[in-house]
């Protein structure tokens, strides 16, 4: 199943309640819902140097929903320079009955979705009740994905976004549909903002808590190794801390593991009535992608190619 036909079956008006259901089947923590170990990783070195390249494999058994799959996912810190996306990804999607493969399909469209419907429904349950002002920190594919469920889920006054090579910030304002204003500065990006995205490939905070308004959201999707940052202490120290899985955030999100705070509760958590939404608060949403998420993609994505298929 090609990037394109991934790109023509998934909505996120479709996605974006399977991902709800799932955050909340994860959570119950019952293994007939989910089994979804955390991601295994190797680092790619390159002559016994250390770069910023790994390889992660996702195996998620969904029992109930039937579904039994793998992503394989390349993260490559390539530089400014390069034309190759950072993340490459490829999901295996597998029949639960007899173990054989069903189907090979591009996880690149899923990632960029599933990881923005995880951050929508974030900001559905935790943002402040009228929320004028979306910051986006990054303008690459992430960033990208973000601003379209953003925009197509919720209605704010104001986008804005900031990169550190601000032609690319120009580039990104020119190639979306809407209003979008490029800011010089994080500082000036974020002043305000009521949600606010993050989605560099930074390994050094970004953002900073001095700059962040009480009561507002972060979606912090970037820095996914245990030594990487995108947020400074300050600001994780004052936030209430949600995850997509907290096993997961205490061995690869250097965002948690170097402030050393608590994550309060897993998004899925909220979606089940199990913990609370603190909207009064600054709330920091720390993702960092889930096999589950990848498996109702694939699923989705998987039955109506079928039945476009099977219809030729
Ligand atoms: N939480 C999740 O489920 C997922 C997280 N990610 C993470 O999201 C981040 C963004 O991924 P993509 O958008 O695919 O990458 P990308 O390469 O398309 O975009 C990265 C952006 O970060 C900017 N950037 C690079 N170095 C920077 C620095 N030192 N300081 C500030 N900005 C910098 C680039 O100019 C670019 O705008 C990565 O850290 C990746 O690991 C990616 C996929 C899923
Ligand atoms: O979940 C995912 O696919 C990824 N998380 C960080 C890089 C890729």
């Amino acid at each position: 199943v090609t990037e394109e036909d991934a790109r023509g079956l998934l909505h996120y008006r479709e996605l974006i309640p399977r991902l709800e259901e799932a955050l909340g089947k994860f959570s119950s923590r019952e293994s007939a819902e989910v089994i979804q170990p955390v991601r295994s990783t190797v680092y790619c070195w390159l002559k016994l140097v250390h770069f910023s390249r790994f390889l992660g494999l996702m195996p998620t058994y969904m029992e109930n929903d039937g579904v039994l799959s793998t992503k394989l996912v390349c993260f490559y810190n390539r530089g400014a320079g390069s034309t190759l996306p950072s993340v490459s990804a490829t999901v295996v999607l597998l029949d639960p009955e007899s173990g054989n493969v069903k189907a090979v399909m591009d996880g690149e469209v899923i990632t960029k979705m599933r990881t923005a419907g995880a951050s929508a429904i974030s900001a559905k349950l935790l943002m402040r009740p009228g929320a004028e002002v979306l910051a986006i920190l990054g303008t690459g594919q992430q960033a990208l994905s973000h601003y379209n469920a953003f925009t197509e889920m919720f209605s704010f006054k104001e986008v804005r976004v900031w990169n550190h090579r601000r032609e690319a910030a120009e580039k990104f304002r020119c190639s979306v549909g809407g209003p979008v204003t490029v800011c010089s500065s994080v500082e000036e990006a974020v002043n305000g903002a009521d949600v606010i995205v993050t989605a560099t490939r930074s390994t050094e905070p970004v953002l900073y808590g001095q700059w962040v308004k009480p009561g507002a959201h972060v979606a912090a999707v970037g820095a996914c190794r245990p030594d990487w940052r995108e947020l400074d202490d300050v600001l994780m120290k004052e936030a209430v801390v949600y995850a997509d899985s907290r096993d997961g955030a205490m061995v690869e999100s250097g965002d948690v593991i170097l402030s050393g705070v608590e994550v309060f509760a897993e998004l899925g958590d909220v979606i089940n009535g199990t913990k609370p939404a603190h909207r009064e608060k600054i709330t920091v949403f720390k993702s960092l992608g889930m096999g589950v998420e990848d498996a109702v993609s694939a699923k989705l994505v998987y039955d109506q190619w079928k039945a476009k298929t099977s219809n030729l």
